[in-house]
């Protein structure tokens, strides 16, 4: 189906749900049609999602605007019969920049682009339920509930199966060399130095040859294992390409006029032992680069935010401890003014200076003169919303783009005045490794 691209929507949805006995996730989400989608989030349901009931998409400074737009009018006067838990939602992202490039390996992959999925599954405590959703032009309600039927038996007939072990690596290439990456950190170091801004993230990119496909489902299905408390997701084009990941960054989540978002910047690796992982994190705790490159980021989340907010509480600075890293983070939660879309939000607060910089403007042009691949969704915000503006987005970081034997990964790091290079290298590898420890064959 081709996206929708005006605001001149003139169908809307018809959806209907029904409850499943749970059948496993990874199953159900290989058992989708193309396009798939997949959520996981501390606290939240657990979403997968196959095929297109509608596609929105829309580039440019105003493309959140635009897909909201789009989005409101396909949900006013839909034919909705489902539970809460149940609601149909539009999953998708953005790129980093505001226009796509269309390089590889982003070529299908648009500035915005939201999916109301022709089937979700939502994964609440003990409790499935499945909705299909179609245009009305398309569907009806007898033709949806039809579909709804026969889904309901694929996905309950579905046996748990252990995902499959890494494809392995046959190659990889780096699109920085060592030699590059102190250029470019020197420069950006002096830059800094001279006051031009305060903060930039660099970030770099690795191509990796397997020796097999790798089913994103297999890869999401392994990250959770070694990552349970970041979020998980899964979203694709038309085409054959898969981005994916594990973030540790929650963008935002808005429920009602209550906001949760954090500021998570500042990093150091896991020790070998107790003794030497909480020393490592107290050094990270006392790092006075680090905690200043921490600090950039929670105060602009908060500035962001004050305008909107009738409330915004900071808790604590403390430790976010990842299976290969451990990071600063600071929750900060807000209570609105006023009803928001959380689009509003997204747009408020991306990029973050946790992937950006500081200045935003100053730190966008660094990062388009120096690094020589294209972003795409990477350190993007990737997420889901609702009819009612409520919705949840995480940072795309710890994710790579997959395609047949081919997976490039992305990973950056927040550079200030008193940045190292040789330190910097070092995190982009740490940065790397729950993608690429997915990958790797250990034989
Ligand atoms: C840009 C990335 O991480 C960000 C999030 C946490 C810590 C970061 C840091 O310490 O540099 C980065 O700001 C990445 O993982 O690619």
């Amino acid at each position: 189906m081709e996206p929708l691209r005006t605001d001149e929507v003139g169908t809307h949805l018809v959806s209907r749900s029904v409850r499943l006995s749970a059948p496993p996730v990874s199953a159900s989400l290989a058992a989708m049609q193309r396009p798939r989608a997949l959520w996981t989030a501390p606290d939240e349901p657990t979403v997968v999602g196959g095929g297109v009931a509608v596609a929105v998409e829309a580039d440019g400074p105003e493309r959140l605007a635009r897909v909201r737009r789009s989005a409101a009018a396909l949900f006013d006067g839909a034919d909705v019969d489902a539970p809460d838990a149940a609601r149909p939602r539009f999953f998708g992202g953005l790129a980093f920049h505001e226009e796509a490039t269309g390089r590889d390996p982003w070529a299908d992959f648009p500035a915005a682009r939201f999916v109301v999925p022709e089937a979700q599954v939502v994964f609440d405590g003990g409790d499935a339920w499945l909705t299909v959703t179609a245009l009305d032009g398309e569907a009806d309600a007898d033709t949806v509930g039809d579909r709804l039927a026969e889904l309901r038996e694929t996905l309950e007939s579905l046996d748990d199966a252990p995902p499959e072990g890494p494809p392995g690596v046959s190659d990889r290439h780096r699109t920085t060399s060592v030699e590059a990456w102190h250029e470019s950190v020197d420069a950006a170091v002096s830059r800094i130095r001279a006051g031009d801004l305060q903060k930039v993230v660099l970030a770099q990119a690795l191509e990796v040859e397997l020796d097999r496909p790798a089913a994103a489902p297999d890869l999401l299905a392994r990250l959770g294992g070694t990552y349970p408390d970041c979020h998980r997701f899964l979203v694709e084009p038309n085409g054959g390409a898969s981005f994916l990941g594990a973030t540790p960054e929650r963008l935002v989540s808005l429920r009602g006029r209550e906001v949760e978002t954090g500021a998570l910047a500042g990093t150091t690796g896991r020790g070998d032992t107790d003794d030497e992982d909480e020393w490592l994190a107290n050094e990270l705790l006392g790092s006075e680069k680090d905690n200043h490159e921490h600090e950039l980021v929670a105060e602009t989340i908060r500035e962001q935010l004050a305008p909107l907010s009738a409330e915004i509480r900071v808790g604590d600075r403390g430790i976010r401890k990842l299976a290969t890293v451990q990071h600063l983070w600071t929750p900060i939660d807000a209570t609105l003014e006023r009803d928001e879309h959380v689009l509003s939000l997204v747009d408020a607060l991306h990029p973050t200076p946790a992937v950006g910089g500081l200045p935003p403007a100053a730190a966008l042009g660094v990062i388009r003169d120096t690094e020589p691949f294209d972003r795409g969704w990477y350190a993007a915000p990737v997420g889901w919303f609702d009819a009612d503006g409520d919705g949840s987005f995480a940072v795309a970081l710890r994710s790579a783009i997959v395609e047949e034997t081919l997976a490039t990964l992305f990973a950056g790091v927040g550079l200030v005045a008193d940045s190292d290079p040789d330190a910097e290298w070092d995190e982009v590898q740490l940065k790397y490794r729950p993608v690429l420890d997915e990958l790797e064959r250990d034989d």
